[in-house]
């Protein structure tokens, strides 16, 4: 074991699979699982978008630090973040000294495919769909550049790209 990074963590753009590839790896590893959007969520009684519509997302980050920080301080975790985590540099130090930190990544088009039949809301993808991926995408495109391991997801089953996460993991520990 790499010295603190004790936790195996999924980072990456909104639609690259955080959540869904989470639970397939929680079912092959045998950790605790936790996405920070769903912790929040069960926190505060009501939806993210809900949560943005009433408090903004300079309130929502501020959740969303707090969280990362309780859930690093448990012994040992899976944890799924919000597509934004990275956007703040105090989660970026936390990530890096506490967890083994697997970047998602998708072509922005397959990114647009998947979150169009998404049911789950994403304030900040109002609008042109199209125009917003691709906005994010580029602006944060660097922030995700620190991860110890990067991940094409794109054409990929999400069997697949776990067992790829879990064989990573089992050589870090
Ligand atoms: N590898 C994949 N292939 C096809 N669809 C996927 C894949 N990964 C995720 N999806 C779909 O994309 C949508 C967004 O996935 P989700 O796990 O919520 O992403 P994130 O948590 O990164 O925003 C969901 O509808 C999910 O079923
Ligand atoms: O990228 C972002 O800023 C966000 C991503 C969402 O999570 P997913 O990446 O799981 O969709 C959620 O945290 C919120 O809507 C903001
Ligand atoms: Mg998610």
């Amino acid at each position: 074991m790499q010295h603190n990074k004790r936790h195996l963590a999924l980072i990456g753009m909104m639609g690259t699979g955080k959540t869904t590839v989470g639970r397939a790896v929680s079912e092959l590893l045998d950790m605790t699982w936790r996405d920070t959007d769903q912790e929040l969520v069960a926190k505060w009684g009501c939806s993210v978008a809900e949560f943005f519509a009433r408090y903004g997302e300079e309130r929502f980050r501020e959740e969303e630090t707090a969280m990362l920080r309780t859930c690093l301080e448990e012994q040992r975790l899976l944890l799924t973040t919000g597509g934004g985590i990275i956007l703040r540099e105090q989660n970026r130090q936390l990530l890096t000294q506490w967890a083994y930190v697997v970047h998602l990544d998708a072509d922005p088009d397959e990114i647009i495919e998947r979150l169009r039949r998404s049911e789950e809301e994403r304030p900040l993808l109002r609008g042109d769909l199209s125009a917003r991926v691709h906005a994010i995408y580029k602006a944060r495109r660097d922030f995700y550049r620190f991860a110890d391991l990067r991940v094409d997801t794109t054409g990929r089953a999400v069997s697949d790209i776990a067992e790829e996460i879990v064989r990573a993991w089992r050589e870090h520990v």
